[in-house]
């Protein structure tokens, strides 16, 4: 997507083809800065401190981060050692694992010679199929988009509601639950998108604000609670959201939060839909509430906030009395009752086992 008009993705191969630069998306949208990755550390230290965020790009940074690792060191102990710290750097998107047992199915077999130059390819081809798909989700999410617009007898707005980013911050383009917006609003369709906040890092109110804005996408930014409330009073057409992992039956876990914006759908009827990339399908796992792991990050999260002073620094604030003590639950699992369509790069497929085996076969 564009940032002030230019082409850009939040990952790329830097030009002398072996460090990798990423948008710094801590500093975002006060600063917009540049990292350069060079070795392992650098890429654990850009996952952990959410430097890069989002299940896809997750996964694309630690494809790079095993790249830049073997350039160190090729051999089986190198591999094995990139491997455990990057997935020990966030637990909850599954993309980290896929990505990194991708590595191992094929880049590990090769001898140690063949390894660097391999592994670059396969983050290369990880970053350009994220693209892929999560254009696809877009092609099957503006169907959804038209169709109520047309529902509408095209007057107005479609109103659109998403919480945390997953746009193309999230991911190496287009992003999940954005990649139909984006689709509808470059295809003449008037849409508006409520923006959650989404406490405590705010992804909505500093990321998923700033791309739209960045892209003409007309949006509005409102508190966590404000959701249902515009539900009840018919201001919501559908909801879309992405998801860090999202069962073989069709549970969906994704940022906290996302679970009450569910059941205010469907105590509204309002369509409450998940785009996700199938590297984001955990087929291991059948019920989320009982098998996700869920991150728990520092409290200092919840009890500080950061932004910009009139004078224009960056600055945190504590907001909460000294002795206070936060709980820092960073996703929750909506359950797939509550999910009216998961909207795939193969199609949109009912959250249900069944669904999820009409469209990958070949998974199940
Ligand atoms: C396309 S990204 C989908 C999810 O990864 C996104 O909604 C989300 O919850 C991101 O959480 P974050 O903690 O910012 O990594």
């Amino acid at each position: 997507m564009k940032v002030n008009g230019t082409s850009t993705r939040p990952i790329w191969l830097d030009d002398d083809g072996w460090g990798v630069n990423i948008i710094d998306q801590t500093k975002l949208p006060h600063a917009y800065e540049i990292v350069r990755m060079e070795n392992l550390a650098d890429a654990c230290h850009a996952i952990f401190d959410m430097l890069v965020r989002g299940a896809p790009l997750i996964g694309a940074t630690a494809a790079y981060g095993m790249a830049l690792a073997l350039k160190k060191d090729a051999s089986d102990a190198g591999f094995d050692q990139a491997y455990s710290e990057l997935y020990a750097t966030r637990p909850t998107a599954v993309n980290l694992r896929w990505a990194l047992d991708e590595m191992r199915a094929q880049i590990f077999p090769l001898a140690e010679g063949e390894r660097i130059g391999a592994a670059y390819k396969l983050a290369a081809q990880i970053c350009e199929d994220d693209v892929a798909q999560n254009s696809s989700i877009g092609d099957h999410g503006l169907k959804i988009i038209q169709e109520i617009w047309e529902k509408k007898g095209k007057t107005g707005v479609v109103n659109i509601l998403t919480h945390c980013n997953a746009g193309w911050l999230a991911t190496v383009d287009w992003g999940t639950a954005t990649a139909p917006i984006y689709k509808a609003h470059d295809s003449g369709i008037p849409v508006h998108v409520w923006v959650d906040e989404t406490r405590p890092r705010n992804q909505g109110a500093s990321l998923t604000a700033w791309e739209l804005g960045n892209h003409g996408v007309d949006h509005t930014l409102i508190v966590d609670n404000a959701g249902g409330h515009l539900m009840q009073h018919g201001e919501v057409d559908l909801c879309i959201v992405g998801t860090d992992r999202t069962t073989a039956s069709g549970d969906v876990c994704n940022k906290i939060g996302t679970y009450l914006k569910a059941l205010a759908a469907h105590d509204n009827d309002v369509p409450f839909y998940v785009g996700l990339p199938s590297p984001t399908i955990d087929w291991t796992v059948d019920d989320g509430v009982k098998e996700i792991p869920i991150e728990e990050r520092d409290a200092t999260e919840v009890t500080e906030m950061t932004g910009r002073l009139k004078d224009g620094t960056v600055a945190t604030v504590t907001i909460t009395p000294e002795s206070c003590t936060a709980g820092n639950y960073a996703f929750d699992v909506t359950p797939r009752k509550y999910i009216t369509g998961l909207i795939t790069e193969r199609g949109v497929a009912k959250a249900s086992k069944e669904g999820l085996a009409v469209l990958f076969p070949d998974k199940v």
